[in-house]
Parts: structure tokens; C-alpha cells; sequence
């Protein structure tokens, strides 16, 4: 099932929440919704489910125009940040839930109910526990419960909203390869709603990022990354490093005009090559796999961040004589350049 959203408009008074939106979500695929929070990201995920009326423009599944449709006609799989699994409910009743409540004629028969759950509880890997209650589960288990109960009714569209959100990092990460598995199994038309700009380019076919209500840029992730349309994408999708002038340009460089550099793109230098910058080194900090290095520009400009792999640095270290104060030059691989704001 695809989505075809149209001019679509929302305001809650005269906060502009989706501004004039337009966007394709092709069958099948996953796509994540990425921006800072009140970029208008849930909104938009409201508005496609029908939880949400947009003031003017449509949504369109698979070419048929369901703005008015009720919520409960579109066929849609919800999982939120706090879902809640129903409390007194074994997880085989919560997940076998949708499927109990339809009306008689369409409701499948216990035979079949029971396969159905037998095999979405196989699907996310938790049919040994069908007989607990949510209580007695861990939060990342909850989540793939709650995913299943979604699954249950075939929907013709899956959406997520932070769904990850209430869970600690490690969680966080196994639970999203998980997804993605999930995903290629079983193909539904999914949209994901994320902060994390990590979590949207690990899981996602393709990633729209948002800002203020508007769509600033869709693309694989691939795209968005390497060819940002914006300084807002390229500022949103990791630490970036940003000069004014003339940077890698000779003399006569393009006045207005800002380079962005990324920390992993900069190469340390023990002497100067051409569109190097003098520096100087001042904190080491390594984390982990890579460490970071914050030097300070010798024309007094500012700061600029390096990041490498650890052992790159050690080498690095070892050759230059690395240490606070040693003055050495930078050189960008790859410089991301946009107008002046
Ligand atoms: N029902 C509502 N009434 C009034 N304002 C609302 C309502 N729902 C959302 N907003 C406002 O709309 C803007 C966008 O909210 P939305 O939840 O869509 O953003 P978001 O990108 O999902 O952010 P977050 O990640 O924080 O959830 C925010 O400024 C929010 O305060």
C-alpha cells in the first residue's frame, strides 16, 4: 500500500505544524520521519492514521483519498513510545486482541486465531512466553509484544512513534536490527517516527527530514548523508564543523559563502599543504573505538573537532609527537559548501 500525501496543512492555532506538505511512500517500504522535536513529526504520523483532521490538502492510500476516512476503516497498525499492553490479558490475548473484537462475520475462527498469534509470536522471537503477563516482561519485550498485536490484523500500513523512545541505548539498538529484520520479512508500508538521526539511517529505506513543519529533504540515507540539500540536514544528521571564507579555496574564494567539514574529515598535518589550516592542539578525549581532538584555530577563529579511530591516533600520536599545544595543520578530504545565511 502506497501513501501519497498532498498539500497537506495543520495548525493549532498560529503554530504551523504542517506546511504544505507533499510526500511519496512507496509500497512496502520503511520510512523514517527524522527531526528535532516539534518539527511536526507525530503530527504528520497522526494525520496519515486519522487520529488527526489537516486543514486542508490529502492523504492518499494507494492512490484513494482517505482524508475523510475513520480511523478505523484505513487499516492501520499503531506502536507508540507507551503502548499499553492491556494489564489482565495473558501476551497471547493481548496480541490475539484485534482479531477477537471484529464483528462475527469477518472475526477468523479460534483455530485460526490460535495459529495467527503461534505464528507472530515466532515472528518477534517470544512465543516461549505467551502465557505471562506484560508484567512480567522487559520493556524491549513489551515493544515486540506490541508490534505483534499491530501485526495481528494485517494492516495495510504499520506506524511507529518513537517506538524505541522509553528504552536504554543497548536495547535501543538490538530492537531496531530486529526491526529492520522484521521489515524484510514481512513488507508492510511503514513509517517511523525518530529523533535519533542513528536509529532513522540504521533502519530506514528512506529517511525525510523535518524542520518547522516543513519536509527540508527525503532520501536513502545514503543521500541525505552524503549530499545534504540543507545546512539544517547537514547540521541534523552529525557534528559538523563549520568556517567562513575561504577554506580549501585559494585566494579570491567566493565571498558569503560558509564550508562545512565534517569531524571525520579533516587530515592532521605536521606541516602545511595547500588549503591546510594552521591549529593547535588542545584536549585529547578518546571514547571507545575513536578519539576526539579539539584544536583551536591559530588565526584565533575558533575551534575545530577531529575524529579518527583510535589506533589511527596512536600512530598519529606516536609520529608527530602529539601532545596539548603542538601546533600542526588540518586539511579537509571533503568540504560541504552553502550560501551564507
Ligand atoms: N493537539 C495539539 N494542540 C496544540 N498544539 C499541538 C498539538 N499537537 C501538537 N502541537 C504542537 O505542534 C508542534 C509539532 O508537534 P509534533 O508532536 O507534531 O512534533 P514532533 O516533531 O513529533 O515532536 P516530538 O518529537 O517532541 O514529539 C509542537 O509545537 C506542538 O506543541
Amino acid at each position: 500500500m502506497s501513501i501519497e500525501i498532498r498539500q497537506l496543512r495543520k495548525a493549532f492555532g498560529k503554530t504551523v505544524v504542517c506546511d504544505d506538505l507533499n510526500l511519496d511512500i512507496p509500497s512496502g517500504e520503511l520510512v523514517a520521519l527524522l527531526g528535532p522535536s516539534g518539527s511536526g513529526k507525530t503530527t504528520l504520523l497522526r494525520i496519515i492514521a486519522g487520529l488527526e483532521v489537516p486543514d486542508a490538502g490529502s492523504v492518499r492510500f494507494h492512490g484513494q483519498d482517505t482524508t475523510h476516512t475513520d480511523v478505523r476503516e484505513r487499516q492501520v497498525g499503531f506502536v507508540f513510545q507507551h503502548y499499553a499492553l492491556f494489564g489482565h490479558m495473558s501476551i497471547f490475548e493481548n496480541v490475539a486482541f484485534g482479531l477477537r473484537v471484529r464483528p462475527k462475520a469477518t472475526r477468523p475462527s479460534e483455530a485460526a486465531i490460535r495459529k495467527k498469534v503461534t505464528e507472530l509470536l515466532k515472528l518477534v522471537q517470544l512465543d516461549w512466553i505467551a502465557d505471562r503477563y506484560p508484567h512480567q516482561l522487559s520493556g524491549g519485550q513489551r515493544q515486540r509484544i506490541a508490534l505483534a498485536r499491530a501485526l495481528a490484523v494485517e494492516p495495510k500500513v504499520l506506524l511507529l512513534d518513537e517506538p524505541f523512545g522509553a528504552l536504554d541505548a543497548k536495547v535501543r539498538k538490538e530492537l531496531r536490527r530486529w526491526l529492520r529484520r522484521l521489515h524484510d520479512e514481512v513488507h508492510v508500508t511503514s513509517v517511523f517516527v525518530t529523533h535519533d538521526q542513528e536509529e532513522a539511517m540504521e533502519v530506514a529505506d528512506r529517511v525525510v527530514v523535518m524542520n518547522e513543519g516543513r519536509i527540508e529533504q527525503e532520501g536513502t540515507p545514503d543521500q541525505v548523508y552524503d549530499h545534504p540539500a540543507s545546512p539544517f540536514v547537514l547540521n541534523f544528521l552529525g557534528d559538523v564543523n563549520l568556517f567562513h571564507g575561504r577554506l580549501g579555496h585559494g585566494p579570491g574564494a567566493p565571498a558569503g559563502e560558509v564550508s562545512y567539514v565534517r569531524p571525520h574529515e579533516l587530515q592532521i598535518l605536521a606541516q602545511p599543504e595547500e588549503g591546510s589550516l594552521p591549529v593547535v592542539l588542545g584536549q585529547v578525549l578518546t571514547v571507545g573505538p575513536n578519539t576526539r581532538l579539539e584544536f583551536r584555530r591559530r588565526d584565533e577563529a575558533g575551534y575545530v573537532d577531529v575524529e579518527l579511530p583510535r589506533s589511527e591516533y596512536q600512530v598519529l600520536r606516536d609520529s608527530l609527537g602529539l601532545a596539548p599545544g603542538s601546533e600542526v595543520h588540518l586539511r579537509p578530504r571533503r568540504i560541504t559548501r552553502f550560501a551564507a545565511a
